[in-house]
């Protein structure tokens, strides 16, 4: 089931940590360290209604089971979750598309008939039911799963497996501590054909949390899982991976690992108000350039009053900076190149240098977030300097300068990004980005000849004009 797995790391345990992955030898940056199938794949919470089959939208019912979601394309869905349905006792027609909430629970309990190993396995994740018991979290699990489904005779028992509201609301931690995303595989044009789904991994999701992450997880259409090293790991140190958002502030991050994951980061961006350097969560400070750090906590409230004082590499105005980059990166998409308004294209720039500088601290290595970003930044380079050199604004050799930058990004945006399955959003990308490597390179070459021929004449016509004023 995990590949690699023994031959890179091993599972430790400390009171603190629970359990946790250490490297068992040097591990090289962008080294596969496991590749894992999911035990469990489902729709995550309050997801619309979709297909068993696909997760596309669904437009119908099994006519199997005559209960399960299913969309125009798919006849089946697994065949254990099939079977169970079609068997239910008494169980509604509709109660699958009026409780979707329970399909993924129930996927786990059926893993108790399908696969007992993988249903032990999923008992032995870490579920935080003592720190969720009474919480709102619990009493909206109460509410959507477990009372609907208690209330069924048909989920009442699986085979001699008693289903209790304990042992629901340990699955339901399980998924919320233990799941990853899992995003949907793309169409031909780019499109995303599915929802997104969650996935357990046992092995992967052992790692522990830090906000500056050594790992990079790339998850294929088909839920499979790989894990790479994405810096340098030496025997003994520990694998991490960041269970929040690369981009948000240390309020924000803290917040979420308090509330979901039930623990408190003390790691180094954690603990410096600087963020390492980075400004994250800081203010504007009056007297420097810098910044200076702030009771975190009071931040929302002070965002609205003062959102001119903020650092401009706070989370919030970098939040703000990213959607501003996908507007104009959507907007240079909808012209012609020649009509893209310069200013979008300067100003695109910019917004890169600036979450560049930002991610080699935060997310340093192989980088998904960075590897995107240094994408934009070698198209809107290569876009504004062609355009610089049109109208004369730069001459032939700071243009082949300036792509020669771009050519350099983008060489390591693929070396980031070809870790992405080809069917994923990212997976695309990156075979633009060969071919627009391509094109850059014969741009580059064209742009040399122009630049050695521009040279040859200039010395042609001062030689001319030193053999004249000889003459004269
Ligand atoms: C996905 S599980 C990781 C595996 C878990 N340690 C176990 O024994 O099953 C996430 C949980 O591990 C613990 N954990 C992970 N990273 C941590 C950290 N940096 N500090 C403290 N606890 C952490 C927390 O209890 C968290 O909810």
């Amino acid at each position: 089931m995990a590949n690699n797995f023994e031959n890179t790391c091993e599972i430790r345990k400390t009171d603190q940590l629970g359990r946790f992955l250490v490297a068992k030898r040097d591990i090289k940056a962008g080294e596969l360290i496991l590749a894992e199938d999911p035990i469990v794949v489902g729709p995550y919470w309050d997801a619309d209604i979709s297909c068993l089959g696909c997760l596309r939208p669904a437009s119908r019912t099994c006519k199997k089971c005559l209960r399960a979601p299913l969309c125009r394309e798919c006849s089946r869905h697994d065949a254990v979750e099939c079977d169970f349905y079609e068997h239910a006792p008494n169980l509604g027609k509709n109660f699958l598309f009026d409780h979707f909430n329970i399909i993924t629970p129930i996927r786990c309990l059926l893993l108790y008939r399908s696969d007992r190993q993988k249903y032990d396995e999923l008992l032995a994740m870490e579920s935080h039911c003592d720190s969720r018991r009474g919480t709102e979290i619990w009493l909206i699990h109460e509410q959507y799963v477990v009372e609907p489904m208690l209330y069924e005779e048909a989920f009442q028992q699986i085979d001699d497996l008693v289903v209790t509201a304990e042992l629901l609301q340990r699955i339901c931690g399980v998924l919320d501590v233990n799941t990853f995303e899992i995003r949907g595989n793309m169409d031909s044009q780019g499109v995303q054909m599915n929802n997104l789904a969650r996935g357990l991994y046992p092995r992967t999701s052992l790692m522990t949390h830090n906000c500056q992450t050594n790992t990079l997880i790339a998850v294929d259409g088909m839920s499979k899982l790989r894990l790479y090293a994405s810096i340098a790991i030496k025997a003994g140190e520990l694998l991490y991976y960041n269970y929040t958002r690369v981009l948000f502030s240390t309020f924000e991050r803290q917040t979420h690992l308090r509330k979901g994951k039930y623990f408190v980061c003390s790691c180094a961006r954690c603990s410096d108000p600087t963020e390492l350097g980075t400004h994250l969560s800081s203010l504007k400070c009056t007297a420097c350039a810098d910044g200076f750090s702030l009771d975190i906590r009071n931040l929302e409230k002070v965002i609205g009053k003062h959102s001119k004082t903020l650092n401009p590499h706070h989370s919030l105005v970098l939040e703000a900076k990213q959607s501003l980059a996908g507007e104009l990166r959507s907007m240079c998409m909808s012209y012609d190149l020649q009509n893209v308004p310069r200013q979008a294209l300067k100003r695109k720039l910019e917004l890169c240098e600036e979450m560049l500088q930002v991610l080699r601290v935060l997310d340093p290595g192989i980088s998904r977030l960075t590897g995107i970003a240094l994408y934009e930044y070698h198209a809107a380079l290569v876009d504004l300097s062609r355009r610089n050199h049109d109208t004369g604004e730069i001459k032939t050799p700071e243009l082949l300068e300036r792509l020669q930058i771009a050519e350099s990004a983008l060489k390591e945006a693929i070396g980031m990004l070809v870790f992405e399955h080809p069917t994923t959003p990212e997976g695309h990308l990156t075979k633009k980005a060969m071919c627009e490597l391509k094109e850059l390179r014969e741009y580059i070459q064209k742009v040399q000849a122009m630049e050695e021929d521009e040279r040859t004449d200039r010395q042609f016509r001062g030689k001319r004009n030193n053999t004249g004023k000889g003459k004269k």
